[in-house]
């Protein structure tokens, strides 16, 4: 079985056993949601009128008692590890902190969908049967792909203006349009979001952004008003067009939105972070000089407005420093091949570099086309391992002069020329390299011996 069936199994497991001895327990929440839409979850959680001291009876030493006195227990797999959260049906009494209520009452199956956030997350399944069994209107909401709070939606953010993100999230994930009434309400609260926890805020931000709908929860963060909260200094690249020979695809914020869409499919977070922010430091320095636009220093200024970000988010030290490093060397590999070797073997040994590449292609894939910089860079650090970095030329002086070619001032242009064809890989032998001289000897104005 694979760790997801496990993992299903035992939260089908642990119903089953609730129901043995006589409580109501369903699959709740997410799990549903996911498997109504045939992906497969990350989590299955469980509902049931079992109290907290009923579940921890009956899982006796399995139990992890993480948040009795809101009906939460987690019970461990002591077979195959992992753990399913098992939840006692509730009402939520006022949430004075705004991300836990006050206090809670037990329940019934209803009033617990009731105090869930979005109708799409309101739903119980029964394991066994399959029956969906929904209070919301969920599944209705689900076929017709709109996100819709549960009940009141200034009630549902006020509870927890995390919820604000997660409605961005959910939104983007699964391609929902947002329901008016809730819309309106996310665009009117979007301002409390700054009462959020930063690390809970950043935690959303990974979801959305590693996910592979993230340009899409960017644009929909922007619409909504809350780039202007969360991310403030990416506000003003709206606007900004770098010219087209440069950039095509439109303003600034097209352009990253661009960049985020070329990442690889499963980005790391600070690469995508980064990704976000690598032209941030650009409408601070733009410049026109005789109708041409600069934009000098934007990556040190990107550093630090970067920097600054994390900070606030609370990342982690190597979090943040890796996205700051990404964001100051997003542009260097583009003159890879005019780098000092011992500078470019430097940089191409550095953690991160993978990272690295994949953002300077997506940046260069974003504005003129794919970067043979890359392919450069991927030979030299893969000729590491079995040999030198930088593979032995394949055709010297002496060869030309075999060849037939008089020496002179030429031979050193011939032989650079050779070379870069070598690292990119175009010419892969002598005998190519020969054939590949036979075909531009023209172009160095020299004769055909
Ligand atoms: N602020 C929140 C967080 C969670 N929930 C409820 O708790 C369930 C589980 O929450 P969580 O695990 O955070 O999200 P999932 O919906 O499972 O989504 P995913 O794990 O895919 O992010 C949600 O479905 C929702 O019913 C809620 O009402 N309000």
């Amino acid at each position: 079985m694979t760790n997801h069936e496990n993992h299903r199994d035992f939260a089908t497991r642990i119903v089953g056993r609730l129901r043995q001895e006589g409580f109501q327990a369903y699959w709740a929440g997410g799990c549903v949601r996911d498997l109504i839409l045939g992906r497969e979850p990350a989590d299955y959680d469980v509902a049931t009128d079992a109290r907290p001291e009923q579940v921890m009876a009956i899982f006796g030493r399995r139990t992890i008692p993480v948040g009795v006195s809101f009906g939460v227990v987690r019970v461990r797999d002591s077979r195959e590890g992992g753990e399913v959260e098992v939840a006692t049906f509730r009402s939520d009494g006022a949430y004075v902190d705004g991300r836990h209520p006050e206090s809670v009452v037990f329940s019934s199956p209803e009033q617990d969908a009731e105090r869930r956030d979005f109708t799409i997350n309101g739903m119980f399944s029964d394991p066994f049967s399959g029956e969906i069994i929904d209070y919301v209107g969920g599944r209705a909401d689900l076929d017709a792909r709109v996100l819709r709070a549960i009940g009141d939606p200034w009630a549902r953010f006020r509870e927890d203006k995390l919820r604000l993100l997660r409605a961005i999230r959910f939104a983007a994930r699964f391609r929902l349009a947002i329901d008016p009434a809730t819309h309106s309400a996310l665009v009117t609260m979007a301002n409390q979001i700054h009462v959020v926890a930063a690390e809970r805020i950043a935690q959303e931000l990974r979801r959305m952004l590693v996910h592979e709908s993230r340009s899409e929860a960017m644009n929909r963060m922007l619409e909504c008003g809350l780039v202007a909260h969360v991310l403030p200094p990416l506000l003003p690249m709206k606007g900004v067009f770098q010219g087209k020979p440069i950039q095509p695809e439109g303003d600034l914020w097209d352009h990253v939105l661009l960049v985020l869409d070329l990442l690889p499919r499963e980005p790391s977070f600070p690469l995508a972070f980064a990704a976000l922010l690598h032209d941030v430091g650009k409408p601070r320095t733009m410049a026109t000089h005789k109708g041409r636009i600069s934009f000098h220093n934007h990556e040190l200024v990107g550093r630090r407005i970067a920097d600054d970000l994390c900070r606030r988010l609370k990342l982690s030290n190597t979090e943040r420093e890796r996205v700051c490093w990404l964001v100051e060397f997003h542009q260097y590999l583009g003159d890879a091949k005019r780098l000092r070797e011992a500078k470019l073997k430097r940089m191409l040994s550095m953690p991160g570099i993978d990272d690295l590449l994949a953002l300077h292609r997506a940046d260069a894939l974003a504005s003129f086309g794919e970067s043979p910089q890359v392919d450069y860079c991927r030979y030299y650090i893969e000729a590491q391992p079995s040999g030198p970095i930088n593979p032995a030329p394949l055709v010297t002086g002496h060869d030309l002069v075999r060849y037939g070619l008089s020496p002179g001032s030429h031979f050193s242009t011939i032989l650079e020329q050779i070379r870069e064809a070598q690292l990119d890989r175009l010419i892969n032998s002598k005998r190519e390299a020969l054939e590949w001289l036979d075909e531009h000897l023209a172009s160095f104005k020299v004769e055909k011996p």
